[in-house]
C-alpha cells in the first residue's frame, strides 16, 4: 500500500503540475498562486493520508470483520445474532454522521487556502507592508481566516468525536448481550465455559474493526473533498496543442487583419490592422491602457479567442502548433523573472549552449563585465526572482537570454521603472544590440528608440490611430506629436539631438 501510495500521490502531483503548464493565461489570470499551491501540498496532503493509512484499513477492516462473522456464526448462530443486533444501528448513524463530512472538509480546504493566498500576498509584498505600516490591518484580517479555518476544522472534529463516542459504545453492546446471554447458554450445558470465553475473544475481532470503520470513512471523504479540489485543475482545457511546424522563412513575418479583441465583456482592440516585414523595427507608442501590450500577448498565442486574422510568418496563426511558433519569438517583458538558480541557467535556460555563445550574448547585453565582477562569475546563485541583482542588472541578463535564443522574431517591452543614468545607458545599448538585424516589435518609452525605429504605432484606445516615421508623425501633428511635447522635447533640446 506504502509503495502504491507514494506512486499515486507522484503521479498526481506530476499531473497537477504539468496542467499548470498548459494552462491557457487567462484562465490563470482567474487563479491564486496561493489557491493553487495549497491545492499542489494541503490536498494531496489529505489524498497521500488516506492512502498510506485510511485507505489500507478500510479494505483490511471489513474483511477481518467478514471473516470473524463467519466463524462466530459457526461457534454459535443464536449468540452471534444476538450480539449483532445493534451493527445494523451503528452503520445507520455512521452513514448520517459522514455524509456532510466531505463538505465540511471541502470548506476547511478552502479556508486553507485562503490562508496560503494571505500567506503569499504577505511575502510577496512584505516590503510594500512594512513600508506602509500595514502589519495591524493584514494581520487583523489574517487572524479573521485562521480563526475561521478552525471553526470549520471543529465542525469536523466534532462529528468525528460524536461518531467515535456513538461508535464506541454500540460496539460495547455486543460484549454485555453475548456475556449475559452466553452465561445462560453454559448454565445450561448447551455451550462450554471455555465456547464462550472463545466466543467473546472473537468478538473483539469483530467489534473492533468495525468501531474503526467510521475514522477511516471520515478520512475517505476528506481525500474525496482534496482531490475533488485538484481535479478542478486537472480538468480545465488545454490550451490549444494542436497545429503544425511551418516554415519561418517569410518576408511577410507578422500582420494583424481587423482584429478586435475582449478580456470578457471589456473591448480593449478595436480593429486593429498593420504588418511588419523581416528587418523591420517597429515602435508601438500610445497612452496607457491603449491596448500595447495586448497585442504581445495576442501574437505570442497568450489569448484567444479574437475576430480578424493574425498572420505569423506568413500563415495564420492557428495553423501553428504554439510550441514551435514560441520557438521563433523572443520576448523581453518589463518584469523580467529571474529563476533562482544561476546567472548562467538563467541566460541558457537549461538549453545546451557553449561557454563562448553565453559570453558573446551577454557581452551584447552588456551583463558579462558585472557578472565576472560577481565573486562566483557565470555560477552566482542569484537567489528569489533575481533578488541579488540591480533592476538594471536582471533587465540586461533577460536581454541576454533574448539574443542567445536568437529567435526571428524580437518583442520587446521596454522597461517604464526608473533606473540610473548609468544603467538606463546600458540596458539601452543592450537592447539596440539585440535589435541588431532582427525583425522587432518594440513598445517604447524611450526616445532614441522611438526614433531609431523604422516605423512607429500609435496605439490609442485599442485603435492604430497613425503610422509613419517620427518625422512624418511630427509634420502630421496628432497624438504623437502631442505626446513628443509633452514627454521628450526636452530631452532632445537637452541632448541636442533634434
Ligand atoms: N488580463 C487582463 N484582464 C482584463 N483586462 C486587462 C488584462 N490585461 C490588460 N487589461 C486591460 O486592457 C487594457 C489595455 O491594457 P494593455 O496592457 O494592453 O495597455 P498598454 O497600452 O500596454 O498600457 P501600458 O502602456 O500602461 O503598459 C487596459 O485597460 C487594461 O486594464
Amino acid at each position: 500500500m506504502g509503495y502504491l501510495s507514494e506512486r499515486a500521490i507522484a503521479d498526481l502531483r506530476y499531473k497537477a503540475t504539468e496542467k499548470f503548464t498548459k494552462l491557457p493565461i487567462p484562465k490563470l489570470d482567474t487563479m491564486h498562486s496561493g489557491d493553487n499551491l495549497s491545492k499542489l501540498t494541503n490536498d494531496i496532503q489529505l489524498v497521500k493520508r488516506f492512502l498510506d493509512w485510511d485507505g489500507y484499513f478500510l479494505i483490511l477492516r471489513p474483511l477481518m470483520a467478514v471473516a470473524t462473522l463467519a466463524y462466530l456464526t459457526y461457534l454459535n448462530w443464536q449468540l452471534t445474532l444476538a450480539s449483532l443486533v445493534f451493527i445494523p444501528i451503528m452503520m445507520y448513524l455512521t452513514m448520517k454522521i459522514t455524509q456532510p463530512i466531505s463538505n465540511y472538509s471541502k470548506a476547511l480546504q478552502e479556508e486553507l487556502a485562503n490562508i496560503n493566498k494571505a500567506n503569499q500576498d504577505i511575502l510577496g509584498g512584505i516590503q510594500i507592508v512594512k513600508s506602509f505600516n500595514l502589519k495591524d490591518r493584514i494581520l487583523e484580517s489574517f487572524k479573521g481566516q485562521v480563526d475561521e479555518s478552525v471553526k470549520r476544522g471543529r465542525v469536523i472534529a466534532l462529528r468525528r468525536a460524536i461518531l467515535a463516542g456513538i461508535s464506541g459504545f454500540l460496539t460495547f453492546l455486543p460484549f454485555i448481550v453475548s456475556f449475559g446471554l452466553g452465561s445462560l447458554l453454559v448454565n445450561r450445558g448447551s455451550m462450554s465455559v471455555g465456547g464462550l470465553l472463545a466466543f467473546i475473544n472473537l468478538l473483539n475481532q469483530l467489534s473492533w474493526p468495525l468501531a474503526q470503520l467510521p475514522n477511516h470513512i471520515g478520512s475517505y471523504k476528506a481525500a474525496g473533498a482534496g482531490l475533488d479540489r485538484i481535479y478542478e485543475i486537472v480538468d480545465i482545457v488545454s490550451e490549444r496543442q494542436t497545429g503544425e511546424k511551418l516554415d519561418f522563412e517569410s518576408e511577410n513575418v507578422l500582420s494583424f487583419n481587423n482584429v478586435r479583441f475582449a478580456y470578457g465583456e471589456k473591448d480593449i482592440l478595436q480593429g486593429i490592422s498593420f504588418h511588419i516585414n523581416c528587418g523591420e523595427k517597429v515602435a508601438l507608442v500610445g497612452p496607457s491602457g491603449g491596448g500595447k501590450s495586448t497585442i504581445f500577448k495576442l501574437i505570442t498565442g497568450f489569448y484567444q479567442p479574437y475576430e480578424g486574422e493574425i498572420s505569423l510568418f506568413n500563415n495564420t496563426i492557428d495553423k501553428w502548433k504554439l510550441d514551435f511558433l514560441r520557438e521563433e519569438i523572443a520576448v523581453v517583458s518589463q518584469d523580467t523573472y529571474l529563476f533562482p538558480t544561476t546567472i548562467k541557467e538563467n541566460i541558457t535556460l537549461g538549453r545546451n549552449f557553449s561557454m563562448e555563445a553565453i559570453i558573446a550574448a551577454s557581452q551584447k547585453a552588456n551583463a558579462h563585465n558585472f557578472i565576472m565582477e560577481l565573486a562566483d562569475g557565470y555560477d552566482t546563485m542569484v537567489g528569489e526572482r533575481g533578488a541579488k541583482l540591480s533592476g538594471g542588472q536582471r533587465q540586461r541578463i533577460s536581454i541576454a537570454r533574448a539574443i542567445l535564443k536568437d529567435a526571428k522574431l524580437l518583442l520587446l517591452d521596454e522597461a517604464t521603472s526608473a533606473l540610473d543614468t548609468e544603467s538606463e545607458q546600458m540596458v539601452q545599448q543592450a537592447l539596440e544590440k539585440a535589435m541588431e538585424g532582427r525583425t522587432t516589435m518594440v513598445i517604447a518609452h524611450r526616445l532614441s528608440t522611438i526614433k531609431n525605429a523604422d516605423r512607429i504605432l500609435v496605439i490609442e484606445g485599442g485603435a492604430v490611430v497613425e503610422e509613419g516615421t517620427h518625422e512624418q508623425l511630427l509634420d502630421k501633428e496628432g497624438l504623437y506629436s502631442k505626446l513628443y511635447n509633452k514627454d521628450f522635447s526636452h530631452v532632445d533640446q537637452e541632448s541636442g539631438v533634434a
